[in-house]
C-alpha cells in the first residue's frame, strides 16, 4: 500500500507541476497573441500607407484643390500644410470616412475647418468640452468664419436661429459645435439633423477626441457611444474622427462603434522631435521634491513658461504656494477655482505674466500656447495616453522643450485606487509605471510601442534621458527576493491581516507591525528603492496584485498573491528585474545634442536617481602626471589614489558592485558579469562618484569639468570612505587623488 501511496503523491505532484506549466504556457500564449495582433496591425498600417493611400490623397489636382490652397493662405494665413493635413482634407472632401491620429498641437482643427469653408451646407462638430468649442469659435470668428455652438446654455432664440440656418441654403453658418450629450439626449435636435440631411445641407460629421467612444480608451464618455447610430441615420455624411492618442485596440473599437470599418486611417507620427523626455525619481519628502523642482526651474527654465501637473487640487495648491515662496511666478488651476479666476490665470499665463501654471488635469484640452518650454509631472499620470497628451502641451512652436516626470512608487497606488473601477484603469496606470521603471530603453521607443508605431530608436537623436545618457540596464535574477515578498503576503493572509505596499516594505525591512514580520526572514541588504522596484515589477508581471477595499473615507490598495504567484514559488518562473549597470559611461562632449542654450549646461545626469547613485571614479588619464602609472582599465592594477591619512599614493581596487546589493541573487540566466578587467573606451570614461557640494549638473557632460570636485570614495578592501579630489581629467578620462 505504501508503494501506491507514494506513487499517488508523486503523481499528484507531477500533475500539479504540469498544471503550473500549462498555466504558464497559456499566459505566454495570450501575451504573444496580443503582441502578434499589434504587430499585424502595425504592418497592415505601414503597408497600406506605402500602398496608394498616401500618394493618392496627396495630390493637388482635385476639383477643390485650388480653392483649398487659396483659402488656406487668405483665410487661415497658413503657407504650407503639415504631414497628413492635405491627405485628410482630400479624403473628407471626397465624402469618404476618415480617422486622423495626430499629436497634440499637430493641426487637426484645420483638417475640418478648411473643408467646412469649401463645402456646401454645415459641418457638425462633436466636441467633448464646451470650453474647447468656445476657444475654437473665438478663433474662427477672428478668421471671419461663421461658427456657433448649441449647448444647454443656449437661449430659445439662439436655438431657433440655428435651426433655421440648418435648413436655409443661403445661411452663412459653416460650423455647428455640439456636445455628444446634446446628440444623445435631444430627439428634437436629431429630428432637425434629419431635415438638414434631407435638404442636402449636412456636409460632414466631425468627431473630436474620437477615442472617447471606446471604453478601452483613457477618456471613455458613455454618450460618445451614441454616435454609433449616425452612420445608419446619415449614410451619405462622411465622418471625420480626430484624436491625438489612440492605441491600435482603441482604433479598431472606434471603427466598429462608429460603423466605419473601411474608413481611411491617417496616422501622423507620435514623434515630436523637439520634446526631450525624462523621468526623475521623486524624493519621498514633499519639501525635497519642491527644492529639486525649484532648482530645476531656476537652472534650466529660468523665465521660461511651463506647466506642472499635480495629482489633486490640494497638491496643486501646495505646490503653487511653495513655488511662489521660492520666487517663481506660479498660478494655480483646478476645477474648483472660480471660473473667472481660472480665466484670469490662463490669460496671465498666455501673456507670460505668470510663468508656471500648477494644475490638475482640469487644465487640459484646448491649450494652445506655443512657447511652453516644460511640462513637469509632479505625480504620474493615469495612463500613457494622458502622459503623452499632457506632456505634448510643451513645444507647440517646434522649439526644444522638456517633458519631465517625477516618479515615486507610492504615487502608483494613489492613481490605482482612483481608476481601478475603469475597464482598463489598472492596465493604464501600470503602463505608466512600466515607462517610469524602465532604466535603459529609449523613451520614444516605449511610447511608440504603446501607440503601435514602428520606431527606429536611432531617430530619438538623444532627445530622451536614456539615449542621452547612454545608461545600461542589467537584468538580475531576484527570484529569491520575490519569493520573500510572497512569503510575507502569504503569512499576512494566513493570519487574516491585510498588507499595503508600505507595510510590506516595512515588514520586509524588519520594521513596523510585528505581526507582519516573518520569523526567520532576514531583512534584505538591498536599498528601499530597489525593493520598491522589485515589488513594482512583481505587480507588472502578475506575481502579486492589488486588492481594493473601501472605507467610508477612501479606497485602500492591499497587496495579495497574483495569478502567477505559484509559478514563482515553484520556481517555474523567474523574476528578473533590470537594475542600472554601474558601468555607465559619461557622455563625451559631443554626445550632447541639446539645442537650447539652457539645456546645454543645465541638464542633470541621472546620478541623483536612487538606482544610479554614483560611487566610483574612473582613474585614468593619458595627460596626467601619473600617466606612467595608470593603466587603461578601471580595474587596472595601476589605478592610483592617494589616501587621506598618509598622503601617499596607494593602489586601490575600484568598487564595481553595489554595496547594498549583496542580497541580489544572480541566477544562471542573468548572472552578473564579474568585475573583470575590461579594456574599453567606455570603462575609461566611467564614473560612479557623487561629487560632494556640487549638484548633479551637466558638468558631467564635459568630463574635464570634473576636475576639482570633491568626491567620496569607498575603498574596496577596507570599505572605508575617504574624500578625494578629481584632478587631471582629460576630455574623457579621469584621475582622482586625495583631498589632502
Ligand atoms: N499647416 C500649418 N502651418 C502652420 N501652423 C499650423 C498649421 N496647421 C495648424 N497650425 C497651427 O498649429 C496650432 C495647433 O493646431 P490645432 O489647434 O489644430 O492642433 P490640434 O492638433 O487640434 O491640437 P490639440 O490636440 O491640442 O487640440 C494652431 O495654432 C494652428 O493655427
Amino acid at each position: 500500500m505504501d508503494v501506491y501511496r507514494k506513487e499517488l503523491a508523486e503523481t499528484k505532484k507531477e500533475l500539479d507541476s504540469i498544471s503550473v506549466e500549462i498555466d504558464s504556457l497559456l499566459q505566454r500564449q495570450a501575451s504573444l497573441q496580443q503582441r502578434k495582433t499589434e504587430l499585424d496591425s502595425i504592418l497592415r498600417q505601414s503597408s497600406s500607407k506605402s500602398d496608394d493611400n498616401d500618394k493618392k490623397w496627396d495630390k493637388q489636382d482635385f476639383v477643390w484643390s485650388n480653392n483649398l490652397l487659396e483659402k488656406m493662405g487668405s483665410v487661415f494665413n497658413i503657407q504650407t500644410l503639415r504631414p497628413m493635413q492635405l491627405q485628410t482634407m482630400n479624403v473628407t472632401m471626397s465624402s469618404k470616412d476618415c480617422m486622423l491620429i495626430m499629436p497634440t498641437g499637430g493641426g487637426k482643427s484645420l483638417c475640418f475647418q478648411l473643408p467646412a469653408l469649401l463645402s456646401k451646407g454645415i459641418t457638425l462638430v462633436v466636441s467633448p468640452l464646451v470650453s474647447l468649442m468656445e476657444d475654437q469659435i473665438m478663433v474662427l470668428e477672428k478668421y471671419g468664419i461663421d461658427a456657433t455652438k448649441l449647448d444647454a446654455s443656449a437661449s430659445k432664440e439662439k436655438v431657433k436661429a440655428v435651426q433655421e440656418a440648418m435648413l436655409d441654403k443661403n445661411a452663412s453658418l459653416k460650423l455647428l459645435y455640439v456636445t455628444p450629450e446634446k446628440l444623445a439626449k435631444s430627439k428634437r435636435f436629431m429630428a432637425k439633423l434629419e431635415k438638414m440631411y434631407q435638404a442636402g445641407r449636412f456636409s460632414r460629421l466631425v468627431i473630436d477626441e474620437v477615442h472617447c467612444c471606446s471604453q478601452w480608451g483613457h477618456d471613455f464618455r458613455p454618450d460618445y457611444k451614441f454616435l454609433g447610430i449616425m452612420k445608419r441615420q446619415f449614410p451619405e455624411v462622411p465622418i471625420l474622427g480626430l484624436t491625438a492618442t489612440a492605441t491600435t485596440k482603441v482604433l479598431e473599437d472606434v471603427k466598429k462603434i462608429l460603423n466605419i470599418p473601411n474608413c481611411h486611417l491617417f496616422k501622423a507620427s507620435f514623434n515630436r522631435p523637439n520634446l526631450f523626455y525624462e523621468v526623475k525619481v521623486k524624493p519621498s519628502a514633499f519639501k525635497e521634491t519642491i527644492s529639486e523642482m525649484v532648482e530645476l526651474i531656476d537652472k534650466r527654465f529660468r523665465n521660461k513658461s511651463g506647466i506642472v501637473y499635480c495629482f489633486t487640487q490640494k497638491e496643486s495648491e501646495e505646490v503653487t504656494k511653495e513655488l511662489r515662496q521660492h520666487g517663481i511666478k506660479a498660478g494655480c488651476y483646478h476645477a474648483n477655482i472660480p471660473t473667472k479666476q481660472k480665466s484670469q490665470i490662463h490669460e496671465m499665463w498666455l501673456a507670460d505674466k505668470i510663468l508656471v501654471i500648477v494644475a490638475t488635469v482640469a487644465f487640459g484640452m484646448g491649450i494652445d500656447k506655443p512657447n511652453v518650454r516644460f511640462v513637469i509631472h509632479h505625480s504620474i499620470s493615469k495612463s500613457m495616453e494622458n502622459l503623452y497628451q499632457e506632456s505634448g502641451r510643451a513645444g507647440r512652436d517646434d522649439q526644444r522643450s522638456d517633458c519631465i516626470v517625477y516618479y515615486r512608487f507610492a504615487d502608483v497606488f494613489k492613481q490605482s485606487t482612483m481608476v481601478f473601477t475603469e475597464q482598463t484603469g489598472l492596465d493604464n496606470v501600470y503602463g505608466v509605471m512600466s515607462y517610469c521603471l524602465d532604466i535603459s530603453k529609449c523613451r520614444r521607443a516605449s511610447i511608440a510601442r504603446h501607440f503601435g508605431e514602428l520606431w527606429d530608436k536611432s531617430q530619438c537623436n538623444k532627445m530622451c534621458d536614456h539615449c542621452n545618457k547612454d545608461t545600461e540596464g542589467e537584468k538580475r535574477d531576484v527570484t529569491k527576493l520575490g519569493k520573500n515578498v510572497l512569503t510575507i503576503i502569504d503569512q499576512a493572509s494566513a493570519t487574516d491581516q491585510r498588507i499595503t505596499a508600505l507595510k510590506l516594505l516595512d515588514a520586509w525591512e524588519g520594521k513596523g507591525a510585528g505581526s507582519l514580520k516573518v520569523r526567520g526572514l532576514d531583512p534584505p541588504k538591498v536599498s528601499r528603492d530597489k525593493l520598491e522596484r522589485i515589488i513594482g515589477h512583481m505587480l507588472l508581471q502578475g506575481f502579486i496584485r492589488e486588492d481594493f477595499h473601501f472605507t467610508p473615507y477612501n479606497t485602500i490598495s492591499y497587496l495579495v498573491a497574483g495569478a502567477k504567484a505559484n509559478f514563482l514559488k515553484s520556481e517555474s518562473a523567474k523574476l528578473a528585474v533590470e537594475f542600472l549597470n554601474k558601468r555607465r559611461s559619461l557622455p563625451t562632449q559631443n554626445s550632447n545634442t541639446h539645442t537650447s542654450p539652457s539645456s546645454q549646461s543645465d541638464h542633470k545626469p541621472l546620478a541623483k536617481q536612487s538606482d544610479t547613485k554614483l560611487k566610483l571614479v574612473v582613474i585614468n588619464s593619458e595627460n596626467s602626471k601619473f600617466s606612467n602609472f595608470t593603466g587603461t582599465s578601471i580595474q587596472g592594477e595601476n589605478d592610483l589614489t592617494k589616501t587621506k591619512k598618509s598622503g601617499k599614493f596607494k593602489r586601490k581596487k575600484p568598487v564595481i558592485d553595489d554595496s547594498d546589493s549583496d542580497d541580489l541573487d544572480f541566477g544562471e540566466e542573468f548572472k552578473r558579469k564579474p568585475a573583470v578587467k575590461k579594456k574599453s573606451s567606455r570603462d575609461t570614461r566611467y564614473s560612479e562618484y557623487e561629487p560632494i557640494g556640487t549638484s548633479h549638473n551637466n558638468d558631467y557632460l564635459n568630463s574635464e569639468s570634473l576636475n576639482g570636485n570633491l568626491c567620496k570614495h569607498q575603498d574596496a578592501e577596507s570599505g572605508n570612505d575617504s574624500d578625494v579630489i578629481i584632478e587631471n581629467v582629460g576630455k574623457s578620462k579621469a584621475i582622482m587623488i586625495d583631498s589632502e
